[in-house]
């Protein structure tokens, strides 16, 4: 354990004059445990949630100026399948956070930003539940990650399905009802017309998280509804202060220089933010009449967030009355893309998976495993709300393990033009330089056919 002498925050001095020390205070100074190794080098193109690509691959190495023999901390973890992360978003870029953003899902309306996993929050704190492929010594292998490389992890907490998931509640506590803020006490008889026996069936069924999977149009859960880095518009700014970090020590306990961010600015995603509000309600109603279902009315004109809360349909009906979403995670406007790589984009695949003439994988196991990351990322639509309804013909650039993918998005589909080694790849400082206009898709298309 590290010394009590070591330099902590110090104490806050209370208004009756007392001094308090900083815990009781809640001014806790962290200290990573560990930077995360992961496949994704960028924001641009890292999953927005953990559940989308179950091929995201990282690694963690706990350090030892937190622990002298990191591999004690670690032991008994192995038994696990899943475990918590949580860790700092660091390249947030700015430090100020709104209290109303607008996540992707949304596709322009607002929310507040404790309903959502922006990164932009107060502490710029993220959470996420991945899976444990292995522990070696003091270091964790994790897959399903959302997390780009870099990332200063504070914990690790076991994933334990009868504290963490609702469901596993046995003594159900009613409904919480979200329009009048009242809670209503129900039995599990009650709730649905099941009987317990049959609850208590779906309830195994569910206890543990459900397996990752890169399928193209499956169901979300609130996982993988929710927000992206990019896409986070604000208001109701609010200053957060920063720990200081040690970036050499970062880097060392990397190995890597310290990187430069590569995806695009919040200012270059929030221009032309007012263009992009919309109601939820017309949104929704948007996007069913896309689908052929029939229309509904909306219900005003707010760009606020309605206060329904539906249950998850991807859980047990059963266990849903114990979780709710609200609806727009589940009805989310944004379907799951199809993903097509043209036969220029499969010849660079199999080029990088061979290893021929250049460096091969770090993260990923097979070119089959690459390319199911790949059409894990873009199905789930990875633009900002911004780039999606007005930039849209623009090309797309993302990294995931060495390979640098470079796409385009058409109606309904995401198509991989190259994927060429990230050290090939030209380095994107400058968000805006990636923002390459193709002007008229189909002759770009065929240029990157033909080249
Ligand atoms: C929407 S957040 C969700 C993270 C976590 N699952 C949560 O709910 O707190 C995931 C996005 O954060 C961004 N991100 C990942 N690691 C980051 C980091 N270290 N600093 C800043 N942004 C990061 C990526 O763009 C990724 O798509």
């Amino acid at each position: 354990m590290r010394s009590l002498e070591e330099p902590g925050p110090r104490p806050a001095a209370t208004p009756c004059g007392c001094v308090k020390p900083a815990l009781e205070t809640g001014n806790l100074l962290t200290e990573p445990i560990g930077y995360l190794e992961s496949c994704f080098s960028a924001k641009n193109g890292t999953p927005r949630q953990p559940s989308i690509c179950s091929h995201s691959r990282a690694c963690l190495r706990i350090r030892k100026s937190i622990f002298n023999n990191p591999e004690h901390s670690l032991m008994g973890l192995e038994q696990f399948s899943h475990v918590w992360i949580l860790f700092v978003f660091h390249k947030n870029g700015h430090l100020s956070c709104k209290a109303k953003v607008q996540p992707p899902r949304l596709n322009g309306a607002k929310t507040g930003v404790f309903s959502t996993r922006s990164p932009h929050r107060p502490n710029a704190i993220g959470l996420t539940l991945a899976k444990l492929e292995k522990v070696e010594g003091g270091a964790l292998y994790l897959s399903g990650i959302d997390m780009i490389h870099g990332t200063p992890v504070l914990d690790i907490k076991p994933y334990i399905a009868d504290y963490d998931s609702p469901q596993n509640l046995t003594e159900p506590l009613g409904d919480f009802n979200l329009q009048n803020n009242q809670h209503k006490p129900k039995t599990v008889s009650q709730s649905d017309g099941k009987t317990d026996s049959c609850y208590q069936q779906q309830l195994s069924r569910y206890d543990e998280p459900q397996p990752n999977s890169c399928t193209k149009g499956k169901p979300k859960c609130p996982e993988d509804r929710t927000s992206g880095e990019n896409d986070m518009k604000h208001d109701d700014t609010v200053k957060v202060q920063q720990s200081p970090a040690s970036h050499r020590e970062r880097a060392a306990d990397l190995g890597v220089e310290s990187e430069s961010g590569q995806s695009p600015s919040m200012a270059e995603e929030q221009s032309g933010s007012h263009h992009l509000e919309k109601s939820f309600s017309e949104e929704q109603a948007d996007r069913r009449l896309r689908r052929g279902e029939k229309a509904v009315v909306p219900q005003g004109n707010s760009a606020e967030m309605p206060p329904e809360a539906l249950p998850c349909p991807s859980r047990a009906a059963g266990a849903a009355h114990h979780s709710a979403v609200p609806a727009w995670v589940r009805e989310a406007p944004v379907a799951s893309l199809e993903v097509r790589f043209t036969p220029h984009a499969e010849m660079d695949l199999g080029r990088l998976s061979s290893g021929i003439g250049q460096a091969s994988f770090k993260y990923f196991r097979s070119a089959e495993e690459a390319r199911r990351a790949i059409e894990a990322v873009l199905s789930a639509d990875p633009r900002s709300v911004y780039r999606r309804k007005l930039c849209q013909d623009r090309l797309f650039y993302f990294t995931v393990d060495i390979a640098h993918i470079t796409c385009w998005f058409g109606d309904g589909f995401a198509e991989v033009l190259r994927i060429k080694a990230a050290s090939e790849a030209v380095q994107m400082n400058d968000p805006e330089e990636s923002l390459v206009s193709l002007g008229s898709v189909s002759s770009l298309h065929h240029v990157f056919k033909t080249a």
